[in-house]
C-alpha cells in the first residue's frame, strides 16, 4: 500500500477501559434467497467498523454479492437483522438506506457515458440541499480520486474502465456515506489499475468510511483489507484479521487459490473465486490494458 493505515476507526470504551471499535454496520443471522429457491444465506453475520475494510471471499456462488444486496436493501432478508450505527434498518428499501448512509457500488460499470465526469459525480449528491457542502465534497473527491480531478470536464464514456470505476467511487462518496458496499470493483482491470484502485479504497477508509468489499482478487484484496471473511454454504466459515487469513496455508489452498507470488506476478483473479474453469495463464493479456494515467482523450 502506498498510504499508511491511519483510519483505525471510531472506538468506544468498555468497562475495563479497553478500547474496542464501534460497529457502524452489522448484519446479524441473515437468511436470504431468491424467490422460492433454496436459501443462499443461512444465518450469516458480518460486522464492519468505521474506517475499516472488511473483505468477503469465497467460492463462486457462495453468496458474496447476495450479502451486499441484503445490505443495500436490494433483497429483503427472510430473517435476521441489518443494523446501521446500532439502529435496526432491516427491510428498508434502497432509497431509504442510501439516505441513511449505505452506498452500493455495483459490479460492472454504471457511469452515464454521455455525461461528463463532473455531472456523474454531482449526481451522487442530488439529495444534498446545501450547495456549499456539495462544493466541499466535490473538492474532496477530486483530491481523493486524482483521475476524477484531472478529467472533471471529460465525457465519462471516454474514460478507461479503471477511470470509470474511480468516478463511481467518487459518486458514492458524495453522500459522505457511513458504509460503502463494493462488489468486485477490480473486475476487468489490469494489475496496475487494480493496485491504484485498492489504494483509493484505502483512502476511503482513512476518511473514516466503513467498506464492505467483495473481490475476485482475493489475495490482493486481503492484503489491503483489515478483516477477511470466508463465505461457504451461505455462512461465514472463517473470519479474522486479513493478515492472519493470508498467512494460513491451508486456508489459502482451499479458498484463496494460487500462492501469493504466483498471484501477484500474474495479476490473475484467484482460482477459488474466479469465474470459469481456471484463472488466466501468465501470458494471457488482461481484459483492460488501457493506461490509467489520464492520458487518453
Ligand atoms: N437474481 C437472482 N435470482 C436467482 N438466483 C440468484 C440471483 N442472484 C444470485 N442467485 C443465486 O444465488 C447464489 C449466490 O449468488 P451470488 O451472486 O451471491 O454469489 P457470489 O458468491 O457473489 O458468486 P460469484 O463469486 O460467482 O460472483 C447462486 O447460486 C446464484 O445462482
Amino acid at each position: 500500500m502506498s498510504e499508511p493505515r491511519t483510519g483505525t476507526g471510531a472506538t468506544s470504551a468498555r468497562a475495563d477501559n479497553e478500547q474496542v471499535p464501534d460497529p457502524v454496520f452489522e448484519i446479524r443471522d441473515i437468511e436470504a434467497g431468491y424467490g422460492r429457491a433454496a436459501l443462499v444465506l443461512r444465518g450469516l453475520s458480518v460486522t464492519v467498523t468505521a474506517g475499516s475494510v472488511v473483505c468477503l471471499v469465497g467460492p463462486n456462488g457462495a453468496g458474496k454479492s447476495t450479502v451486499l444486496k441484503v445490505a443495500s436493501g436490494l433483497l429483503a432478508p427472510r430473517s435476521g437483522s441489518v443494523l446501521l450505527k446500532g439502529a435496526d434498518v432491516t427491510g428498508l428499501g434502497t432509497r431509504a438506506l442510501l439516505a441513511k448512509g449505505i452506498a452500493h457500488v455495483l459490479q460492472g460499470h454504471s457511469v452515464f457515458r454521455e455525461m461528463t465526469v463532473e455531472e456523474n459525480v454531482r449526481l451522487g449528491a442530488y439529495t444534498v440541499g446545501d450547495a456549499e457542502l456539495v462544493e466541499q465534497r466535490c473538492a474532496r473527491v477530486r483530491e481523493v480520486f486524482p483521475v476524477v480531478g484531472e478529467r472533471w470536464d471529460a465525457t465519462a464514456g471516454l474514460l478507461s474502465g479503471g477511470q470509470q470505476k474511480q468516478v463511481e467511487l467518487a459518486r458514492a462518496m458524495m453522500l459522505d456515506p457511513a458504509v460503502v458496499l463494493l462488489d468486485e470493483p477490480s473486475m476487468g482491470l489490469d494489475p496496475k489499475t487494480t493496485t491504484a484502485l485498492f489504494d483509493q479504497i484505502a483512502r476511503m477508509r482513512e476518511l473514516g468510511t466503513a467498506v464492505l468489499l467483495v473481490e475476485q482478487n482475493a489475495r490482493r484484496a486481503l492484503e489491503m483489507a483489515d478483516v477477511g471473511c470466508v463465505l461457504d454454504l451461505g455462512r461465514v466459515h472463517i473470519s479474522g484479521p486479513a493478515a492472519d487469513l493470508l498467512a494460513d496455508p491451508a486456508l489459502g489452498r482451499l479458498y484463496l487459490g494460487a500462492a501469493p507470488n504466483a498471484s501477484a506476478a500474474s495479476g490473475a483473479p484467484d482460482a477459488a473465486t474466479a469465474p470459469g474453469p481456471r484463472p488466466p495463464a501468465d501470458d494471457e493479456p488482461p481484459t483492460n490494458t488501457a493506461p490509467d494515467d489520464g492520458s487518453r482523450p
